[in-house]
């Protein structure tokens, strides 16, 4: 028995375990609306009032030049900003009305509606693709049977764009991809747990063009399906991949906030604020 036939059968039995067998619901993407969103890392504010609906089913893309704030408003939108020692927020972020943040509601449910992926992809290299995918879906806690487990892999690993470059291998270990297929295991892990919204902090930026190209064609794949939020310092890939886009900066040593708005050709066609035009015609950043 190799190592990763090892792996695999001990998920497994951690899988068959289960009392009770979940069946895993295929929800619709959801409208995330943030409203008022400050936040500060101890007594330096680094978001001031940030407003932004984020439609159901459309990507939007943060951009603006680094330090402005994109990443850590990203991560109010799935309460990974509270994880940072001595950072706080004010503000209110709603999933289809209710707010994610409030007290009643636990941090896991928000974190299993809302999926993230990161700049680098980081899966767990010793572990099988396979369980790459569903290793998700043990931390929050839910057991499917073998065959829903099946299906789940491919139809993830299908809609992540990595199905037919895997399939004969599924029980290799993660860390034997390469970069642009890692990050498309770690967006099928992210899929695995039935997210209503994707959030993608630089998603292409450890990668090839052409893995990027591959990561690109992915998010517009996934759109119908799932609501995604995309910060990006690449103008190109705003406009490929973007239905709207929301423009941030912290001028002079101010808090971030957003300047403008609105769908990404007004953005890119047609700015109402001067600091856009130049912003995204590359006269700063
Ligand atoms: N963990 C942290 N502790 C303290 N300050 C932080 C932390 N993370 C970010 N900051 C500060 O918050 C501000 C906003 O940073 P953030 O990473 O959100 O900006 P960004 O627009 O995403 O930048 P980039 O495009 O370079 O990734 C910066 O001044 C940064 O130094």
């Amino acid at each position: 028995m190799t190592d990763t036939d090892s792996l695999a059968s001990e998920f497994d039995a951690w899988f068959d375990q289960a009392t009770a067998v979940d069946t895993l619901d295929d929800p619709a993407p959801a409208t995330l609306d943030a409203r008022a969103v400050s936040a500060w890392f101890g007594d330096h504010k680094v978001l001031d009032r940030v407003s932004l609906t984020m439609p159901a089913g459309q990507v939007t893309a943060l951009i603006g030049p680094s330090g402005c704030g994109k990443s850590t408003f990203l991560r109010t939108l799935n309460r990974m900003h509270e994880l940072v020692p001595k950072a706080s927020l004010a503000g209110e972020v709603l999933l289809d009305d209710v707010d994610i943040y409030d007290a009643s509601r636990r941090i896991t449910d928000a974190r299993r509606q809302i999926g993230m992926v990161f700049q680098k992809p980081n899966p767990f290299p010793a572990m099988s693709i396979q369980d790459n995918v569903l290793a998700g879906l043990g931390l929050t806690g839910r057991k499917l049977d073998r065959a829903s487990r099946t299906d789940l892999v491919e139809e993830t690993l299908t809609k992540a764009g990595l199905w037919t470059e895997v399939k004969d291998r599924l029980r290799q270990a993660g860390g034997g991809l390469s970069g642009g297929q890692q990050q498309r295991l770690c967006i099928a892990r992210s899929l695995a747990v039935r997210p209503r919204v994707l959030l993608m902090d630089e998603p292409c930026s450890a990668l090839d063009p052409t893995s990027t190209r591959r990561i690109e064609q992915t998010i517009t794949e996934l759109a119908n399906d799932v609501t995604i939020v995309i910060v990006t310092h690449n103008m190109q890939q705003a406009q490929r991949v973007s239905d709207r886009c929301a423009f941030f900066l912290a001028e002079a040593g101010t808090p971030g906030a957003i300047v403008e708005h609105g769908p990404t050709q007004d953005m890119f066609e047609n700015p109402q604020d001067p600091r856009t035009s130049d912003y995204v015609n590359g006269r700063f950043g």
